[in-house]
């Protein structure tokens, strides 16, 4: 696993990420990947989202506080990104939570050609059609096993599918790996997930491999999680570290790695 390679490579591009994240975490999306070393855009309106999604090196589509205009900017960006081959990352946020979320992201891997959707167990498990009791935005309790889950809805929607929580799962429906790197307060900030899936797109952005991309975010994203909480057990601060931490990441972290891919 080269994560801290592609870490290094991500940084010199410096892949610009155009989000259309939602109300809760923008601010703290965009400070993330300016701690990474991307370049964040929020952009939401119709008139300009084809063209700013067009020149990206990658789109994140979150729809965690998703309006009908919203939904209908994502559709342009979307095509426009499609057109020119920018790699479209969707975080389906709380998609459980009413009937509107799912036409909406139904309709989004219907008409769109979607790289990565990641999100944690319970948004994951929704697109799965599998039971799972989710709670609000938050990925709740289940019995589905997370890799059957990861693979299903990978080959359904022929994307690289990521699954968030105490242990990560990533499969591209061929190939399976699971990081166990990450800490439990990473679950007391609000966002976590939706910068996760910012930074998935900083590196999809600047390689070839989506699968190997998405694992290297997962993985160099968990571990910036560990070592802030080194520093601070307490939410607040540990927030404020963690974004220190996702700035100070560098191939010395190398042997924190907690990750293995698994034949199926
Ligand atoms: N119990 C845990 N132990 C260690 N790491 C965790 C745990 N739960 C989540 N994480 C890590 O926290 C990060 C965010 O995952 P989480 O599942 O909380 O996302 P999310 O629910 O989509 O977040 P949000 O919607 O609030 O942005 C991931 O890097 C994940 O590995
Ligand atoms: C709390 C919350 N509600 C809608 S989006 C969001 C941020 C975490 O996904
Ligand atoms: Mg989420």
């Amino acid at each position: 696993m080269k994560s801290f390679e592609q870490l290094r490579r991500m940084k010199q591009q410096s892949p610009l990420v155009h989000n259309m994240t939602n109300q809760v975490v923008a601010n703290h999306v965009a400070n993330g990947l300016l701690a990474i070393g991307a370049s964040p855009i929020m952009a939401y309106a119709k008139e300009e989202v084809g063209p700013i999604a067009s020149l990206a090196s990658c789109l994140v589509l979150n729809i965690g506080t998703i309006t009908t205009p919203i939904f209908e900017a994502m559709l342009i960006a979307g095509h426009a990104a499609n057109e020119k081959g920018v790699p479209i990352v969707l975080d389906p946020v709380g998609v459980g939570v009413s009937r509107y979320r799912q036409k909406l992201v139904k309709t989004l891997l219907a008409e769109l050609k979607i790289s990565l959707i990641r999100g944690n167990a319970g948004e994951i498990a929704q697109l799965a059609k599998v039971p799972w009791q989710a709670h609000g935005v938050d990925s709740g309790t289940g019995q589905y096993s997370m890799k059957k889950m990861a693979q299903e809805v990978a080959l359904a929607n022929q994307s690289v599918v990521a699954i968030s929580g105490e242990r990560d799962w990533i499969s591209d429906g061929k190939r399976l790996a699971s990081v166990d790197n990450g800490h439990q307060l990473m679950t007391r900030v609000t966002g976590m997930g939706c910068l996760l899936s910012g930074v998935c797109g900083a590196f999809i952005a600047s390689h070839q491999d989506l699968f190997e991309s998405t694992l290297a975010a997962h993985i160099t994203y968990g571990i910036a999680g560990e070592k802030a909480a080194m520093a601070s057990p307490f939410p607040g601060s540990f927030k404020e570290q963690f974004m220190d931490q996702l700035f100070l990441l560098n191939e010395g972290d190398q042997q924190r790695i907690k990750a293995s891919e698994e034949k199926i």
